[in-house]
């Protein structure tokens, strides 16, 4: 079975991102500026955390931005964490940060992102981001969705008036991603179908998509029965299944069953390169946009 020419390529993707965002770095500092500079916070020693936010730091790396990496350990306070989050707030040095999620249970998330000044909030996570989103105004714009949204547009999958079912409903990627998909921008105009927990008839719903978005965090949760033929495919579930025949110990499964869906799939993202590496890419892209004033004016 060859499934090559339909994968969408989200790793070259965000390769051509970066060398982009590289040029704009290289033009940024011949005028005197200092590079853009994103600081990320860990809390705790998860390992897909880990990962993630070594895989940002080294990203920054590439693209020629500083990058500062704060660790601390999970039984941080809360008020402490906030006052982490206050000094980079005041930090001139600092145009953007993320805290990693998620959080310990003692520590309210919620809180400690409405804690982000939203002109540094490079993840779009800030209320102010998400209501200015929502508005269709100027702002960062959240990683994950903004991520899909540029896959498509510049692997040339086609948008306007398709049926676009998005599944989960989370903050930060399916209730984002649907408001989007459904704007009238130009990679977008999608009728929105947003399924969740509680949706009844969830396989017929999405076997009626020209697009399956799939958020969920549950490892192949989409077979082959819910996709109708010819459909595009969205995986953003990253899931750490254990696996003893690997050296790391587990494989990274998408939410989708690859091997089932990707022969019926007009186009499908690949877990891992399909989504992941673009959610990094658009991170860099807000951090350039925190560090120009693109989308609040720098005072
Ligand atoms: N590639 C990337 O860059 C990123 C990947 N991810 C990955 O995406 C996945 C989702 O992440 P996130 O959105 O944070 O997850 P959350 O756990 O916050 O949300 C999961 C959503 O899926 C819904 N859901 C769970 N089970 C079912 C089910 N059986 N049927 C229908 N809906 C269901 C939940 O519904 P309800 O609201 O009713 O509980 C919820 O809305 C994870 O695997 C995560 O690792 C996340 C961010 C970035
Ligand atoms: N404040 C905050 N912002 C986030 O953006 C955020 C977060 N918290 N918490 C967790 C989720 C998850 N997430 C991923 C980012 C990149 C990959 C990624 O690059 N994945 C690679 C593989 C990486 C690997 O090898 O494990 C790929 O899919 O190809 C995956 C997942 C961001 N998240």
């Amino acid at each position: 079975m060859n499934t090559a020419p339909h994968l969408i390529d989200g790793k070259q993707t965000a390769e051509d991102i970066k060398v982009e965002i590289a040029a704009a770095v290289v033009k940024l500092t011949a005028t005197g500026q200092r590079p853009p500079h994103l600081a990320a916070i860990l809390v705790g020693h998860d390992g897909g955390s880990e990962t993630y936010v070594r895989n940002k730091v080294l990203a920054c790396e590439r693209v020629g931005y500083d990058s500062t990496l704060l660790r601390f350990d999970d039984d941080i306070t809360e008020a402490d964490l906030l006052a982490q989050v206050g000094a980079l707030n005041d930090d001139p040095a600092i145009d953007g940060f993320i805290v990693q999620l998620p959080l310990p249970k003692h520590i309210d998330a919620e809180k400690v992102i409405e804690a982000i000044r939203p002109e540094k909030d490079v993840d779009g996570f800030h209320p102010m981001n998400l209501g200015r989103m929502v508005a269709g105004l100027p702002a960062l714009l959240p990683a994950t969705p903004s991520g899909i949204v540029e896959l498509m547009a510049r692997q040339g999958i086609k948008t306007s008036g398709q049926h676009c079912v998005v599944i989960g409903r989370s903050n930060i990627v399916g209730t984002p991603v649907s408001i989007l998909l459904a704007k009238n921008l130009e990679t977008a105009n999608c009728t929105v179908t947003l399924c969740h927990s509680r949706t009844k008839n969830l396989a017929e719903i999405v076997r009626q998509a020209d697009i399956v978005v799939a958020a969920i965090g549950r490892p192949e949760f989409v077979t082959a029965d819910m996709v109708k033929p010819g459909a595009v495919v969205i995986d953003v579930g990253t899931t750490r299944v254990p696996d003893a025949s690997k050296k790391s110990g587990f494989t990274l499964k998408g939410d989708v069953n690859f091997a089932e869906v990707a022969p019926l799939a007009a186009r499908i993202t690949p877990v891992p390169g399909g989504v992941g590496p673009m959610t990094i890419a658009m991170l860099l892209l807000n951090t350039l946009r925190a560090a120009t004033g693109a989308v609040y004016p720098k005072a």
